[in-house]
C-alpha cells in the first residue's frame, strides 16, 4: 500500500493530535529501520497503522477481544492496553493487511512480549521516542536508540514499568516478562 494511502485511511480513524503522533512515529520507525537494516517499508505500515483501534469504543473493544480469543487477562486490566491487539485484528480485518510480521508489531506495540522480533522493536521504540513524546527519561532513550537497539527497548520497558509502579498502577504482566526475557537472555548486550 503507498504511504499516502495508508495515512489517508489511519487520518480518519485518529485525531488530529494522535495523527501527528503516528507521522512522528513512522518517520522514527523508518529511521531505525534504516540503521538496524530492518525493512523499511513493513516499519513504514506498522507504525502508520499502530494505533488504528486507539479511538474504538470499549465496547466494541471488549466484545472483540472475548470473540477473537485474545487474552483475556487483558479484561482485568486498564482498557488502554486493549486498542494493540484489536488494532492488529482490525488492519487485517477492515484494511486488508496480511502480513504477520507487520500484524504482530502493531499487537505488541504497547506491552511488548518476550522475544520481540526486530520489527516489534522498532515499532515498540518509535512509539516510545517519537519526537513528540516528551517525558522523565525519554531523552535517554532517545539518545540509546540508534546505538543499540535492545538496550534502548529494555530502557523504555524498565521506565514503563517504573512510571506504572510510581503511580501505584497495575502492571499487565507480559510487560513484566519482557523486562525478565531482556535481562535473562542477554539481549541487553
Ligand atoms: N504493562 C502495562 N500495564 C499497564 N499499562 C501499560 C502497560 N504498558 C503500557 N501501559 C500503558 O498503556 C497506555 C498506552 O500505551 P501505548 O500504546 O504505548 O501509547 P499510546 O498512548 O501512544 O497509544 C499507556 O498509558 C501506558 O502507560
Ligand atoms: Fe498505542
Amino acid at each position: 500500500m503507498k504511504q499516502s494511502k495508508a495515512l489517508e485511511l489511519v487520518k480518519a480513524q485518529l485525531t488530529d493530535r494522535r495523527y501527528e503522533h503516528t507521522v512522528g512515529v513512522m518517520e522514527t520507525a523508518v529511521q531505525l529501520a534504516q540503521t538496524y537494516g530492518a525493512d523499511m517499508k513493513k516499519a513504514e505500515l506498522a507504525a502508520i497503522f499502530h494505533d488504528y483501534a486507539k479511538f474504538r469504543p470499549k465496547e466494541e473493544m471488549k466484545q472483540l477481544l472475548i470473540e477473537e480469543q485474545m487474552d483475556e487477562r487483558l479484561l482485568h486490566f486498564h482498557h488502554e492496553l486493549w486498542h494493540a491487539p484489536v488494532g492488529a485484528f482490525l488492519v487485517q480485518k477492515e484494511v486488508g493487511i496480511m502480513d504477520e510480521e507487520v500484524l504482530s508489531a502493531i499487537r505488541w506495540h504497547t506491552t511488548g512480549r518476550p522475544g520481540m522480533t526486530q520489527l516489534e522493536k522498532i515499532i515498540y521504540l518509535a512509539d516510545y521516542i517519537e519526537p513528540g513524546r516528551r517525558f522523565p527519561g525519554v531523552d535517554d532513550v532517545r539518545a540509546l536508540a540508534p546505538l543499540h537497539l535492545e538496550k534502548a527497548v529494555l530502557a523504555a520497558v524498565k521506565n514503563s514499568i517504573l512510571f506504572l509502579i510510581g503511580k501505584q498502577q497495575p502492571v499487565f504482566p507480559v510487560t513484566i516478562d519482557t523486562y525478565n526475557d531482556f535481562i535473562q537472555n542477554g539481549d541487553d548486550g
